[in-house]
């Protein structure tokens, strides 16, 4: 398995991606947008990268396992945890055998599902995460990235945990979603109209983030939204343009992140959040992420957090039934410098160390019961 991935990281799929002919690209030359590269359709790699029977097998029970939670029908927590992205396949991989070992000591009282974020939202610009530019170096390999990125989380899946990670860009659901078991939308594109119609066609649970402005009510709108049914621009198995058609998804819910007035994670918050679910006519389901501005970008203060929220959920605040934290082998974070990096150390956001989130998780589990 790892002597696989390891190859991979070393070995574009070149197969996977088409440099178009010179004189095809330089049509484009003075266009403010220039194709050179073809990429693989979703069902080019998803032949490529074929999903094993045990994960195939798998990944309803998991989704039914969230579904449940997220309904109130199961009275456990659902705990997204991971790096804040992924940028070196091999220290996830070590950080998902440690979560799987980690995870039949505590899912009496939580469900751990792993973060295999690799798309990144910027605030302005930035690294855009694995599947845009694996090498971390602009040269935005993408057809590898994608390879990658696929690769990685079936090696996740087959530890045993389901995988959720953040859509951003909405043409890789595609590629991605037979193995997505719970999914973001992000703080930046709550309001999108195209994740929400994104939304609707999936399987998943999906979390939708309150605004980076602290606006939880976009993401309520959103909830309604995605429960409807669309019809919407998209793109088949043979990545050719196609109507699609979704039934919507009855298991979203808000994730509470803060936003640029602080924090909300706490009661006075959750209440108000709680509130504006059911004035809409909406379960009244809530996912607190514990980083982001729930800690001002202070990966310690993720602890406090949790703590809070355990806390509030086990005096009876049923409606809070899932956390987010954002933890890597090691705690904090460091510049992306490509040749100097320390292993399993964030690129983007600061983390937890894996020992910290541990230690957290089983005192959350012990709390609960
Ligand atoms: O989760 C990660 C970041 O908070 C998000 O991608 C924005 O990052 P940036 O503000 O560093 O661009
Ligand atoms: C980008 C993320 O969060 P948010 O959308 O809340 O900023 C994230 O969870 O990685």
């Amino acid at each position: 398995m790892f002597a696989d991935l390891t190859e991979l990281t070393m070995n574009a799929p070149e197969y996977l991606s088409e440099r178009l002919a010179e004189s095809q690209a330089s049509l484009a030359e003075n266009a403010p947008v220039r194709v050179n590269m073809t990429l693989p359709t979703p069902g080019e790699l998803r032949q490529c990268l074929p999903v094993s029977t045990q994960v195939a097998e798998r990944l309803p029970a998991q989704r039914r396992a969230i579904h449940d939670i997220v309904r109130g029908r199961d009275d456990r927590m659902l705990v997204v945890v991971g790096p804040c992205s992924i940028h070196d396949p091999l220290a996830a991989l070590e950080y998902a055998r440690r979560l799987a070992e980690l995870s039949p000591r505590i899912s009496d009282r939580l469900l751990p599902v792993m973060r295999v974020y690799v798309e990144k939202p910027r605030t302005t610009v930035g690294w855009k995460g694995l599947a845009y530019d694996p090498d971390l170096d602009g040269s935005g390999d993408m057809a590898r990235g994608l390879h990658l990125s696929r690769h990685l989380m079936h090696e996740v899946a087959t530890l045993g945990l389901p995988v959720a990670t953040e859509v951003l860009q909405p043409m890789l659901a595609a590629y991605l979603d037979d193995l997505l078991a719970w999914v973001a939308i992000g703080a930046r594109t709550t309001e999108s109209q195209l994740h929400r119609e994104l939304a609707s066609g999936l399987e998943a649970a999906v979390g939708f983030k309150n605004a980076t402005s602290g606006d939880v009510g976009v993401a309520v709108d959103a909830i309604h939204a995605a429960a409807h049914p669309h019809r919407h621009f998209g793109l088949d198995e043979r990545g050719r343009p196609a109507l699609c058609e979704t039934m919507g998804n009855s298991h979203a819910h808000v994730v509470l992140r803060g936003g640029h007035r602080g924090p909300n994670h706490d009661s006075v918050s959750v209440r108000a959040a709680r509130a504006a679910l059911e004035g809409a006519g909406l379960p009244a389901r809530l996912m607190v992420d514990c980083s982001h501005a729930n800690a001002c970008k202070d990966h310690r203060r993720q602890a406090e957090v949790l703590r809070d929220v355990v806390a509030q959920r086990a005096a009876g605040e049923t409606s809070l039934m899932g956390l987010m934290l954002e933890s890597h082998l090691e705690e904090g974070r460091q510049e992306l410098v490509p040749g100097a990096l320390r292993h399993g150390v964030s690129v983007t956001d600061p983390c937890l160390g894996w020992q910290a989130t541990e230690a957290l998780l089983l005192e959350a589990a012990e709390r609960l019961r």
